[in-house]
């Protein structure tokens, strides 16, 4: 079934579980999301970035909309990085059940404006909403706290924040950050920071850049011809750690690319001959559901549906 971000976050929260939220660009992606989601009985949150939406539009969010309504497991359609207010009506127009307000670039007030702005909008609508304080980036274990406190989200200000702005859930930066390079040897993350927040508020926190970037597929895809630096994502443990404090929302959109584009360029590399894209994106779709299954057993998610 359809339902809002806060129907599936708000128990994940009071249960310490997390619940994936994978970003999609097609429908072999969707798939490979919603249907690992009822094998596994677990509730998940499907996301679309402008650059989705751009990609593939009121097509692609009817895709998620109808496997969603078919779907006998709990799912969400949320808008990742919305930039602002006109994006987030934009997405609520077409469909979503929950948006992302990404202020966290301007300055605390301002932040607190656009937020609220789209908190009150989108409630009027039945549509939740999450926004974001501080910067995400790598950090390294060794920087000092001064430094650590230059960019990552002050639980204080976050408190503050929630009051403000009235937002669902609340994305904090913890040292993580985007893609395929999230610092050298095993990422970081700011437990201690989480379990803070996690003490202050009572919302559902959202992790970004959560992928695990696992050494297993990027050896795969090196070994199918691509090319890839010292690649490094979150370590399993880290989430579990992180969904105990107050993680309910973590962010993954890397491992399914790194998935996708390592299915079909293992078909291409191991059957020169074959052309049938059912063959090439089926194949995708595999290596995708076994990461998408992976993250929800690391996460807690499974049976809780
Ligand atoms: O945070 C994300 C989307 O908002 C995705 O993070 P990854 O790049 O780690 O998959
Ligand atoms: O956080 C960013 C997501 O990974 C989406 O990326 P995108 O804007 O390239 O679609
Ligand atoms: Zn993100
Ligand atoms: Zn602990």
């Amino acid at each position: 079934m359809l339902v809002t971000g806060k129907d599936i976050l708000v128990p994940a929260r009071a249960g310490k579980y997390g619940v994936g939220a994978f970003n999609t660009n097609n429908m072999e992606i969707t798939q490979a999301i919603i249907h690992t989601a009822e094998k596994l009985r677990s509730p998940v949150i499907v996301q679309m970035s402008e650059g989705a939406i751009k990609y593939g539009g009121q097509d692609l969010a009817n895709i998620v909309i109808d496997l969603a309504k078919r779907a006998t497991v709990p799912v969400a359609l949320h808008l990742d990085h919305g930039s602002s207010y006109a994006s987030a009506m934009n997405a609520i127009r077409m469909g979503f059940t929950s948006v992302m307000i990404d202020a966290s670039h301007h300055p605390f007030e301002e932040n607190v404006a656009e937020t609220a702005k789209v908190v009150e909008a989108a409630h009027a609508l039945g549509v939740s909403v999450e926004a974001e304080l501080g910067r995400l980036g790598g950090i390294e274990e060794h920087i000092v706290v001064d430094e650590k406190d230059a960019f990552l989200t002050d639980p204080e200000e976050a408190v503050k924040f929630v009051q403000d702005t009235g937002v669902d859930y609340l994305a904090i930066a913890i040292g993580t950050s985007h893609g395929a390079y999230k610092g050298k040897g095993r990422p970081y993350i700011d437990q201690a920071r989480i379990t803070k927040i996690g003490e202050l508020l009572s919302i559902p926190l959202v992790a970004h850049g959560s992928s695990g970037v696992p050494a297993e597929i990027v050896q795969r895809f090196r070994d199918a011809g691509g090319e890839i630096g010292d690649a490094a994502g979150i370590a399993d443990d880290d989430l579990r750690e992180a969904c105990k404090h107050g993680i309910a929302k973590v962010n993954v959109d890397t491992d399914l690319r790194l998935a996708s584009t390592v299915g079909i360029r293992e078909v291409l590399r191991d059957n020169p001959k074959e052309f049938d894209p059912r063959k090439v994106f089926g194949k995708a779709r595999d290596v995708m559901s076994a990461i998408v299954e992976h993250k929800m057993g690391v996460l807690g998610s499974v049976g809780k549906a």
